[in-house]
């Protein structure tokens, strides 16, 4: 795909002014109009020496609009305020998001994340974006993959590090399946340089693009998509942290649970023995809500889905069977005398997080900085739906549910561990299901998961600098 196949045209427009967050502009009629600088993604300088020239970029979401729901506005204008000046003024298009011959860029739209916005994401917003940024030729092509089905990304990651190794810039129009399909997919090769991701929250609960814009989000303040351009163009790579999830032999990829005979026949069955993940690993209550809301019923509701399975499954609240052994974090090596055995026989929630956030404002794990690359275990016992229901809300309340303490001794378990392991006691396979990052595995009779910090990196993520602090 050429970006260089036509620029967007830019609206020329005057008497640009910020008051009160709001951005004035007139139009080349004198016309006025106006919008909410945290709408405003950045501006560039194209001046040149003859003449001042700049393009503020703009972009506008209407989450209501199912055909339309973005729009780029480009304003060009010969001078801008000065809130503009000491906002995010940048001079075109960074080295990363430009492709040569030595760096590669590939984008990514998974058009069923979510609720299949990336798609227009990419045609209304971010393509003339880069479009208009490229103010010299791209000598290479930018690679686009739309993907076609369920194995696209996993498909697309298999093809990355073969020879030559090029430095290479992965655009994530997804949510975090899309991540998991980029860790697991891949058959790195050793000394490869890695891969640079930056992510596009198009996806659900895009819990690792919250939890590392967590430093920089603000309310009111500009969306999520607003931030993650401004990452794209200004942020600078981190490695990013992983986990290793490890399964006993006999346990497998499930896809999802409608039980309808098309999904018993989809080939999604896999054979697994470990996972890398960046986000949560769990069994339990929240790896039960995964499971059950990933079917195309359920999908349509977009984040709602999870709640809607929630409270069907706080009805039931089964006391999963398991033996929760843990280690501490300063136990550096996974010596048998390092772990100790949790006393409950039967638990609600287990699960282990490398972040902070699992969905914009859902803070299961408040401890959790960006890319620290600790791992927290957030734990109760088979306490019943109501006390279930009560900490969960509090998670939603900034992650007070850590303090939660019951009169019968019972308490939400909140600590940085180094490993768990979790073997399942349940005869029923539906409550024998662990999830790793939104992908689900169903163990055998008797089988399990450990989780611990992966020993090797295998991605770069663009991050704000904040994040980095
Ligand atoms: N063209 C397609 N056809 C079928 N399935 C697809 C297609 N594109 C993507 N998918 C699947 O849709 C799912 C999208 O997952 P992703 O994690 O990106 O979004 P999400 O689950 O809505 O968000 P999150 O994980 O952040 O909550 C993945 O399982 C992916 O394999």
């Amino acid at each position: 795909m050429s970006l260089n196949a036509g620029h967007p045209t830019p609206k020329s427009v005057h008497s640009l002014q910020v008051t009160d967050a709001t951005l004035s502009w007139r139009n080349l009629d004198d016309a006025e109009e106006r919008v909410s600088t945290h709408e405003i993604v950045f501006t560039i300088d194209f001046s040149t020496a003859q003449r001042p020239n700049y393009i503020v970029y703009v972009l506008r979401e209407d989450a209501d609009a199912q055909s339309h729901p973005f729009h780029l506005d480009l304003l060009q204008t010969d001078a801008i305020p000065a809130e503009l000046r000491h906002g995010y003024l940048i001079n075109g298009i960074p080295p990363h998001l430009q492709p040569t011959p030595s760096n590669k860029v590939d984008v990514i739209v998974s058009i069923k994340s979510g609720t299949g916005r990336a798609q227009s994401f990419w045609q209304a917003a971010l393509q003339p974006l880069l479009r208009s940024a490229s103010s010299h030729p791209v000598v290479e092509q930018y690679n686009l993959v739309v993907t076609q089905d369920a194995q696209s990304v996993r498909q697309y990651a298999k093809t990355i590090d073969g020879p030559p190794s090029a430095a290479r810039t992965i655009i994530l129009l997804s949510g975090d399946g899309g991540v998991a399909d980029l860790l697991n997919g891949r058959e790195p090769v050793p000394d490869a340089p890695l891969p640079l991701m930056a992510l596009l929250p198009l996806g659900t609960g895009n819990a690792l693009f919250h939890s590392l814009h967590k430093p920089c989000a603000t309310t009111p303040g500009p969306t999520p998509l607003v931030l993650a351009l401004r990452t794209l163009f200004l942020g600078a790579a981190a490695n990013l942290p992983v986990f290793e999830a490890k399964f006993t032999p006999g346990s497998h990829m499930v896809a999802h649970a409608d039980g309808s005979q098309a999904a018993l026949q989809l080939p999604h069955r896999r054979q697994v023995s470990s996972l890398y993940g960046a986000i949560v690993a769990s069994h339990g209550f929240h790896a039960s809500i995964v499971y059950e809301s990933d079917t195309p019923a359920y999908r349509v509701h977009g984040a709602k889905r999870f709640g809607m399975v929630a409270q069907e499954l706080l009805k039931l609240s089964h006391p999963y069977k398991a033996a929760l052994d843990v280690r501490p974090p300063s136990s550096a090596a996974a010596s048998e005398g390092e772990f100790e055995r949790d006393a409950h026989e039967t638990h609600g929630y287990i699960l282990v997080s490398m972040v902070s956030n699992l969905e914009r404002n859902f803070t299961i794990s408040p401890a959790s900085r960006p890319l620290d690359g600790k791992l927290h275990l957030v734990h109760f016992g088979a306490v019943g739906g109501d006390r279930a229901m009560e900490a969960m809300v509090k998670a939603y309340d900034g992650g007070k549910h850590v303090d939660v303490k019951w009169d019968d001794g019972e308490r939400v378990r909140y600590e940085e561990v180094g490993e768990v392991r979790i073997v399942s006691g349940e005869d029923d396979e539906r409550w024998r299901v662990f999830c790793v990052d939104g992908t689900i595995v169903q163990v055998a009779r008797g089988g399990g998961m450990s989780v611990a910090r992966a020993s090797r990196e295998l991605l770069r993520v663009l991050v704000d600098e904040g994040a980095r602090a």
